[in-house]
């Protein structure tokens, strides 16, 4: 993790509201090249919301977002911004249409700019990053596993090279053992790009694996913040009930 230079992405007071669901009130958030930040929180707390306002997939109330020193707030520049990060969505949220070089190799395809036979060579040499063979190039995501097909999505996020790798409950679904083969992909390939990390998750498992910092949020803003090795000794009441499930303490199961 790089501390001396300046954040890639930074949240400064963001606030977003459905009608009179106040989600986030004033959400602090920012993250250098080269660290993984993880975003722990109970269901319903605001985590995806925090995720599709830094993507520009909604518009905040109030509060701005800055990519790379730039205050993101034209359609160009919210442009700018996907064009410099990926995504791994909840589910893989694969095209089940599509054979799985095509869905790594969507965004090369989409953009015109590559012809098909390249970007079949492109989504293979990823595939390779992932620990999957070339034969799975032309095969449909139904005809693969739960953990091939999240590292097929871990594929698609990287292969543009990005900034900036969102992960939105990147393990759901996985058995222990497959969700920490994929942890451990997520932290070797997010190194290897020198990239920028901002992952939501439930699983203090993978918390611990690929975070460098932590932040939680709670009642539309952000609690606590620190790094993974302070978890255990935050002397924060509301992070140790997290970290230890526990359903007594001062944060309501969501029920
Ligand atoms: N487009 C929307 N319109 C209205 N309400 C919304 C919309 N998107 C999210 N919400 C509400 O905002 C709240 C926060 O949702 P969000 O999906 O961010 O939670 P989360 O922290 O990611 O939860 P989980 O861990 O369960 O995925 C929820 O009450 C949800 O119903």
């Amino acid at each position: 993790m790089t501390t001396s230079q300046s954040p890639i992405l930074e949240l400064q007071g963001v606030t977003k509201s459905f009608g009179s669901k106040h989600i986030l009130r004033g959400i602090d958030l920012s993250v250098r090249p080269g660290e993984s930040l993880v975003i722990i929180g109970g269901s319903g707390t605001g985590k995806s919301v925090t995720l599709k306002c830094a993507l520009g997939l909604l518009k905040q109330d109030a509060g701005k977002i800055i990519f790379d020193g730039k205050d993101v707030k034209s359609q160009k520049s919210i442009e700018m911004v996907r064009e410099r990060t990926g995504m791994l969505f909840q589910g893989g949220a694969l095209f089940d249409s599509l054979k799985i070089w095509e869905n790594i190799s969507f965004t090369l395809l989409n953009r015109g700019s590559m012809s098909r036979k390249k970007a079949k060579q492109a989504a293979i040499e990823t595939l390779a990053k992932v620990r999957l063979g070339a034969s799975v190039a032309d095969q449909f995501p139904s005809e693969l596993s739960g953990g091939m097909q999240k590292r097929v999505a871990l594929a698609r996020a990287i292969i543009d090279k990005p900034d900036v790798i969102f992960f939105d409950e990147p393990t759901t679904g996985l058995d222990p053992i497959t969700a920490d083969a994929v942890n451990d992909l997520i932290v070797e390939q997010v190194k290897a790009l020198g990239a920028a990390a901002v992952t939501i998750t439930h699983d203090m498992a993978s918390v611990r694996k690929i975070a460098d910092t932590v932040a939680m949020i709670y009642e539309g803003q952000i609690i606590w913040s620190g790094p993974v090795d302070q978890l255990d000794d935050s002397g924060n009441e509301y992070i140790d009930q997290f970290v230890h499930g526990r359903a007594q303490g001062p944060i309501q199961p969501s029920m």
